[in-house]
């Protein structure tokens, strides 16, 4: 079997190339990274070690990779005989590489009628389908009629941290012992993969907006907050009394919204919640603040970890996102200069203003409360 892993960064090898693998796959990664391609192909597997106290070691064998710079022909030749297809490449990234994949599930078409799921693993509500509007957009309607005959792209929620590490081994991944990996069955074709840990659910919002408004929400609120406070990395934020407990706050308001929108149990969700603050407050993970909050206008989005929760908040709780806003108003002013989105985002709010930047960048309409309420916290801190 083998599995097309597009991204072998730190979630691509440290996560779902170890469970494809454990799984019987060959996985063949797909990067632009010509030295970890190169290191790849040359020892054909790497380590994966647990941030914790026992450093638990694995090895993950049967790997290769493709430069898709150089080899651009072996992409769609691998795509083409795939089992699976996978990606972890960040969503500004799909569209890039929707090319390769419409041109290589094309030379499929015409070498095997073997249906094909690609699953992207990405931070975002809806990551599969987006990547499949981006493939879409190349095709004919003759061809699209066809792909959908053969072809699903079943959207993914994936919870693992990983920070961004240097080691002397340049593919040995750091990873935290804790993983989450569910896809949506319904949007599955052929048969369903046995791939040990993931777990296939026939309705994936209450699993991606649980796993989005949380972790995703709460690593947000102690990036933004933190990098505010002049703190470097995310233990400082969670030893940080007040951005802890606006992290704590935060969650509870994501947490209301989520326990009224899918009836989860409130005792149960708080659990989760905690189960995830122990998880950034992890002694054995050294996570850099500018990697938590990297990409603000993207974070900043509509249907993001920030925006989506505050607004539904409104339709599902009675009162304002008083700790969201906050938030959102540290997004607004995050300046990091090695960050390209943030020195976007700067720009834009000198040129526009905060207001008319949060309706362009934050999808809001000027009428909705949830403006006047982060201008409030803007003119506040
Ligand atoms: N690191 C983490 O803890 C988690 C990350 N994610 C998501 O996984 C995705 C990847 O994140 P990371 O692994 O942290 O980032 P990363 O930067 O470590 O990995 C991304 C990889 O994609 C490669 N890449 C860039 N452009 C490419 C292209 N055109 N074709 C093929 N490969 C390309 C890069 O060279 C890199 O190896 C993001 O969407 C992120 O939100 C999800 C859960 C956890
Ligand atoms: O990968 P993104 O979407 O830029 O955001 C970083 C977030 O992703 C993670 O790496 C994994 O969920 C978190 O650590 C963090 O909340």
């Amino acid at each position: 079997m083998l599995a097309v892993h597009f991204g072998a960064g730190n979630i691509g090898r440290g996560f779902i190339g170890s469970l494809l693998s454990k799984a019987g796959y060959e996985v063949c990664f797909v990067d632009v990274n010509a030295e970890v391609v190169n290191l790849l192909n040359e020892k054909k597997e790497y380590r994966v070690v647990l941030a914790d106290e026992n450093s638990q070691e694995e090895t993950v064998k049967n790997v290769r990779a493709i430069n898709s710079i150089q080899q651009p022909e072996e992409v769609l030749d691998a795509i083409a005989s795939a089992d699976l297809v996978t990606t972890a490449v960040g969503p500004n990234i799909l569209p890039i590489i929707a090319d390769s994949i419409a041109k290589g599930l094309r030379r499929r078409v015409e070498q095997t009628d073997q249906p094909l799921n690609i699953i992207a693993c990405e931070n975002m509500i809806g990551g599969s389908a987006f990547l499949k509007e981006k493939v879409y957009e190349k095709l004919s309607e003759a061809e699209k009629k066809q792909f959908d005959d053969q072809f699903a792209f079943p959207n993914a929620a994936v919870d693992r941290i990983v920070p961004n590490q240097t080691n002397e081994d340049k593919l040995m991944v750091s990873v935290e012992p804790f993983y989450e990996w569910v896809v949506d069955r319904s949007k599955l074709i052929g048969e369903v993969p046995t791939i040990n840990g993931v777990t296939f659910v026939e309705d994936l919002a209450p699993f991606i907006e649980r796993k989005l408004f949380t972790v995703n929400t709460g690593h947000a609120a102690a990036a933004y907050l933190g990098y505010q406070a002049g703190l470097e990395t995310i233990k400082d934020a969670m030893e940080h009394e007040e951005v802890l407990q606006a992290v704590k706050d935060t969650l509870r308001e994501t947490g209301t919204v989520l326990v009224r929108k899918y009836s989860f149990d409130y005792d149960e969700h708080m659990k989760y919640v905690n189960k995830i603050i122990g998880r950034f407050t992890n002694p054995f993970i050294n996570d850099e603040i500018p990697r938590v909050a990297r990409g603000p206008l993207r974070k900043l989005g509509q249907k993001d970890r920030l925006i989506s929760p505050a607004s539904q908040y409104y339709e599902f709780v009675e009162g304002q996102p008083v700790n969201l806003a906050k938030v959102i108003a540290a997004a607004l002013k995050y300046d990091f200069p090695q960050d390209d989105e943030a020195v976007a985002l700067q720009a834009k709010i000198t040129e526009l203003g905060f207001e008319k930047t949060i309706y362009d960048v934050c999808g809001l309409e000027e009428c909705h409360p949830l403006v006047s309420l982060i201008m409030e916290k803007l003119n506040k801190r």
